[in-house]
């Protein structure tokens, strides 16, 4: 049994659940790796040389055990995000040992601590089979995945499921992830495919889409409000460009920072006004290394009042840490929040704490999103009120040059890759909602 014959059923409209029930399970499929035994092959090299192209393997792999709880699905399209870029670098530490760790805690998560790790936290595609104790989902349902793994066995993470002791992120932390031809998820990670968006679209917001909704709506990040002022960093970045429509979409005023004339076009064209060049304006915040430059934090927060008629910063939505992270304090408002769910460019931050405290204002941490805010993220997708921003699609053979291509910062919004797809396009099932919303889905495409 290939996976061809998989491909075919999903193909066919006249297939039915119990076609893709009776579907014999591939023995092994096609999958993107990382493997153990060249973790140290960067060894000696700056970040920026670490080449996800010499990392990143395409191997043929057996399928998983499908265990209570679980589900394998058909992977039609996944994307890419900069955790696999991470984890293709082996920064800031190699995902091995998670696996292993997780590996450690039960004889069924034994399965995931092997010699590769299959990466990917995004996919849309069809439900194979279910485990043991799954009755919301059946094979032949088209699905999207969010990322979050856990445990639910302690009460820590009763209230917001991001709290789980246990707390993974699929596909980073766990093995078995998105970018391959199937993929093994629990069933809770699985939502409704948007009927309006072909596989590979459907597959690009997931993670990033989740990931901004906690921390710049949700109460539990910053709980943005009608009117705020919104800094966003990379607004046309895989996080920046979901921050950005929420902020516009609720009523806020963002500012959004990008590096050029392309990328602020972009933000143009999905409504914002204000817009910083962070190349053309030159903004230096570190004279050296070690030493921040508070004259640069002060002509930044300048260029801000400009744009809002003197106000200052409502809420700092924050990723690129140590090279922004004392700008991002400064230019707060009294009482405003810092909220930051990464370190791209260094996660040792040094900010000037008098400003924090003096001036009230509060840093919040937020990392993806729990289970609930990763389904209302996904439904304003469904309901066409957040749009995809699909840049570049790539085959599953070139997954290395994608993750190099988001790595460099060469990329646009997000980046696509086809896992059993065999062409962009496929997959859309509500033809009169993509025409309402398609210059919208196409925004990002090919710039
Ligand atoms: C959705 C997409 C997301 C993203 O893209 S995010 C960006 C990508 N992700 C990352 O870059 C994050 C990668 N992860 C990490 O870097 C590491 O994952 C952490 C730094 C977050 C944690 O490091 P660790 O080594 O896993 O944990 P420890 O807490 O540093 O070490 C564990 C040991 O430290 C002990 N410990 C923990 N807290 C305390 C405490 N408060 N007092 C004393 N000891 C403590 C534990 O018990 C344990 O000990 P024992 O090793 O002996 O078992
Ligand atoms: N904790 C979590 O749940 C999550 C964390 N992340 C993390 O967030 C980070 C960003 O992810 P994502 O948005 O997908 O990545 P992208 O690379 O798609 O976008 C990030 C953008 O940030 C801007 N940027 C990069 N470096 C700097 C810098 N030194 N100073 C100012 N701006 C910078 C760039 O935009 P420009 O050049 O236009 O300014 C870039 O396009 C990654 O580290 C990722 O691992 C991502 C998702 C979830």
């Amino acid at each position: 049994m290939t996976t061809q014959a998989i491909l075919d059923a999903i193909q066919s409209p006249d297939s039915t659940p119990d076609d893709f029930a009776a579907l014999p399970l591939p023995e092994s499929y096609r999958a993107i790796t990382v493997h153990k035994d060249e973790t140290e092959m960067f060894a000696g090299l700056e970040t920026r040389d670490k080449d996800p192209r010499k990392s990143i393997h395409l191997d043929e792999v057996p399928l998983p055990e499908l265990g209570p709880g679980e589900a394998l699905v058909a992977v039609m399209a996944s994307s890419v995000n900069y955790n696999s870029v991470w984890t293709s670098i082996f920064e800031p530490l190699s995902t091995f040992g998670f696996l292993e760790r997780y590996g450690r805690t039960s004889d069924l998560a034994k399965r995931h601590d092997l010699p590769y790790h299959i990466i990917g936290s995004d996919l849309a595609g069809v439900v194979l089979r279910t485990g043991p104790g799954v009755n919301s989902w059946k094979p032949g349902d088209e699905v999207v995945a969010h990322c979050l793994s856990v445990e639910l066995e302690s009460s820590d993470g009763h209230n917001d499921t991001m709290l789980d002791p246990e707390q993974r992120i699929w596909g980073f932390e766990t093995n078995f992830g998105g970018l391959a031809e199937v993929a093994l998820v629990k069933s809770n990670q699985l939502m409704p495919k948007p009927g309006h968006l072909s596989w590979e679209e459907a597959a690009a917001p997931g993670l990033v889409n989740s990931t901004a909704y906690r921390q710049l709506v949700s109460r539990n990040g910053a709980g943005m409000k009608q009117g705020d002022n919104v800094l966003i960093w990379g607004a046309s970045g895989g996080l920046g460009s979901y921050a950005t429509q929420f902020a516009l979409a609720g009523g806020a005023n963002p500012i959004c920072v990008v590096s050029s004339d392309q990328k602020a076009d972009i933000c143009r064209s999905m409504g914002a006004e204000a817009i910083i060049d962070r190349s053309a304006e030159g903004y230096k915040f570190w004279k050296d290394e070690r030493t921040q430059d508070p004259k640069e934090w002060k002509r930044f927060g300048k260029r801000i009042r400009e744009f809002t008629g003197g106000e200052d910063i409502d809420i700092v939505f924050e990723h690129p840490g140590r090279e922004t992270f004392g700008a991002s304090v400064f230019v707060t408002r009294k009482g405003g929040t810092i909220t930051t769910c990464a370190s791209t460019s260094g996660y040792m931050h040094e900010y000037d704490n008098r400003y924090l405290w003096m001036s009230l204002k509060r840093i919040i941490g937020s990392h993806f999103a729990n289970y609930r805010e990763a389904w209302e993220a996904n439904r304003l997708i469904a309901k066409g009120k957040i749009h995809p921003t699909l840049s570049k699609v790539y085959s599953l053979e070139e997954t290395g040059q994608a993750a190099f291509d988001v790595h460099r910062n060469l990329h646009q919004g997000k980046v696509g890759v086809l896992c059993l797809a065999p062409e962009e396009g496929l997959g859309v099932r509500d033809e009169e909602m993509r025409a309402k919303h398609i210059d919208a889905i196409n925004r990002f495409r090919n710039v």
